[in-house]
């Protein structure tokens, strides 16, 4: 998978230097380009904001220097051999970002991230590469922030786990508790490793049973348990059999 970001703040994505997202960089799993779209704002100060039509408080995001940006990152890509892309608008007011939308996005061999700052993107910008590929405006949750960069950091790491051969142990993403199976849509629950004493505190008894029938029930108990606490949404989403009172391994 290719990625490209176009951001004022290409620094805000230094992380995907590192852990899982640079370590699929480094083995070639994953190949990502930082754009910083004021190179395509040519006037003295650089400018890439302007106001709003209609007014209203903030600051709208201009068609040049993204129109340019995206043409130019877009070009490079194909020179560069890549084909299939996909826009990503990180915006609070798109799909909510969740392991479905993930593994959608994972589908695509070439995303283009377009995270805006201010009061968003001039709407005809989309308008335009909706014409020539798919464009998915994403958000991360329902709170404000800055820009869009923190999202990319999110999204692209949930799409990067999900790339062949970029986790280690397959097992991984399979007990995610989003991912589908007979857990899905239940929320991990309490974990232990060593040692089995920790200021004066122990380890459940059944994990150190050697049980696995009592321990995968105790395992979806707790799940439950903190599902219901934390996400009561979920819980008419859960697999029926998760609330099957028998020791067994799903
Ligand atoms: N404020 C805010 C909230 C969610 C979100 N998702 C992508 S960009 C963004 C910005």
């Amino acid at each position: 998978m290719r990625i490209d970001v176009v951001t004022i703040f290409p620094e805000y994505l230094e992380p995907l230097k590192v852990s899982l997202v640079g370590k699929a960089r480094a083995a070639g799993r994953l190949d990502v380009q930082v754009h910083d779209l004021r190179d395509w704002a040519h006037d003295r100060h650089n400018t890439v904001d302007d106001t709003p039509y209609g007014g209203g408080p903030g600051m709208v995001m201009m068609t040049g220097p993204w129109g340019e940006a995206l043409d130019d990152t877009l070009a490079a890509g194909y020179e560069a051999g890549a084909g299939g892309p996909a826009l990503v608008v990180p915006t609070p007011s798109g799909r909510p970002f969740t392991q479905v939308l993930a593994a959608e996005l994972s589908a695509h061999p070439w995303l283009i991230f377009a995270p805006a700052r201010y009061e968003g993107i001039d709407s005809r910008v989309t308008a335009e590469y909706r014409t020539r590929m798919p464009v998915h405006e994403v958000s991360i949750g329902d709170y404000v922030l800055a820009g869009g960069e923190a999202a990319v950091l999110v999204i692209t790491e949930a799409v990067a786990r999900l790339l062949p051969g970029v986790l280690g142990n397959a097992q991984s993403h399979r007990d995610d508790s989003f991912a589908p199976g007979a857990m899905a849509n239940l929320l991990e629950g309490p974990v232990f490793t060593k040692p089995p004493q920790w200021r004066g505190r122990g380890i459940p008894d059944v994990l150190l049973s050697g049980h696995h029938g009592k321990i995968a029930r105790w395992r979806r108990d707790e799940a439950l348990r903190r599902t219901v606490a934390n996400r009561p949404d979920l819980v008419q989403r859960c697999d029926p059999a998760v609330f099957d009172r028998r020791d067994r391994e799903m």
